[in-house]
């Protein structure tokens, strides 16, 4: 199908491989919409946040638009790794987690890299068609259309520590296209006292969200080292000083939730 956007459009970013002249597509899109996966996993549960627990797929797809300096996916952002991903038809990636999921219907939970530059919305259409939910993890760094067709958008805005910057007006244009039908949650990265004033300042500014309150995994793992080192007793001091600056702060709306997987299964890829 072609996506006939204008130049720019920040809601197809990446979307198009037509020449550009001036606006004006040059070449006609004759074959499908491609997504980059970077790997397709499960049914695991999911380890974050407000979906925690629920047997989950994962489609991760490879590349983003940011660089986090304690970033747990590099091998599906770190452009070293991309002899590792594969474009995929949407029909491709659809034949895949249903053979994961055994054809029954299940909670797909879309992360990366950043999800939000790949054209997801025929895979969401597509699943949603045989029962399907899906779930999408971004920063908020890249608003898309298929945005309002998501059953659960978790809205993940990086904090000091990981050194990006925030652009509040994307960010809104994100929530702007998901107004309506999905469930808008924000979950948010610890590290230290900045990141946590940031937190309250990003809660402050969209009252309406959920927050869920994630403490930093600094053992990410690095995609070039086999050892899956997780300093679990760091994690779990980080949790109780981040359970703690909660309730000092009387911020009684928060949740504070672990990295279950992280736990349970240290920073293997895929579970
Ligand atoms: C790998 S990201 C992919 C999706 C999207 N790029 C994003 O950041 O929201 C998925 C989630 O993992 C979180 N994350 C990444 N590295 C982490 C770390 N070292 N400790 C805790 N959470 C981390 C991100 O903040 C995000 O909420
Ligand atoms: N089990 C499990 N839960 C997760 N929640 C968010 C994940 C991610 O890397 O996006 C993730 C992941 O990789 N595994
Ligand atoms: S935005 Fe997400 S995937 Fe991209 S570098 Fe940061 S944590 Fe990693
Ligand atoms: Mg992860």
């Amino acid at each position: 199908m072609v996506q006939g956007t204008a130049a720019g459009d920040l809601s197809r970013a990446g979307e198009r491989d037509d020449k550009d002249l001036g606006g004006v597509p040059a070449v006609t899109r004759s074959r499908p919409l491609e997504i980059r996966v970077s790997e397709i996993f499960g049914p695991t549960i999911q380890g974050e946040g407000v979906l925690i627990g629920l047997p989950t797929v994962f489609v991760r797809t490879g590349g983003c638009d940011f660089r986090c300096s304690w970033c747990d996916s590099l091998h599906a952002v770190d452009s070293r790794y991309r002899d590792e991903w594969r474009p995929m038809s949407t029909e491709e990636v659809w034949r895949e987690v249903k053979n994961l999921s055994g054809d029954k219907p299940l909670m797909v939970s879309l992360s990366g890299g950043n999800p939000a530059i790949q054209p997801l919305g025929e895979l969401i259409a597509r699943g949603h068609g045989e029962g399907y939910r899906f779930a999408l993890e971004t920063q908020g760094s890249v608003a898309k259309d298929w945005f309002a067709d998501l059953d659960v958008l978790v809205f993940s805005p990086k904090p000091p520590s990981s050194g990006m910057g925030t652009d509040w007006r994307t960010l809104d244009a994100c929530l702007e296209m998901a107004a309506g039908k999905p469930q808008i949650v924000l979950k948010m990265i610890v590290f230290d006292n900045a990141d946590f004033a940031y937190a309250k300042d990003v809660a402050a500014r969209y009252p309406h969200l959920p927050v869920y309150l994630q403490p930093g995994n600094h053992t990410p793992p690095s995609p070039d080292v086999e050892d899956d080192f997780v300093d679990i007793d760091g994690l779990m001091e980080r949790m109780q000083w981040l359970i703690d600056k909660v309730v000092e702060a009387k911020w009684f709306e928060a949740r504070v939730l672990p990295q279950l997987h992280v736990m349970l299964w240290g920073n293997r890829r895929g579970v």
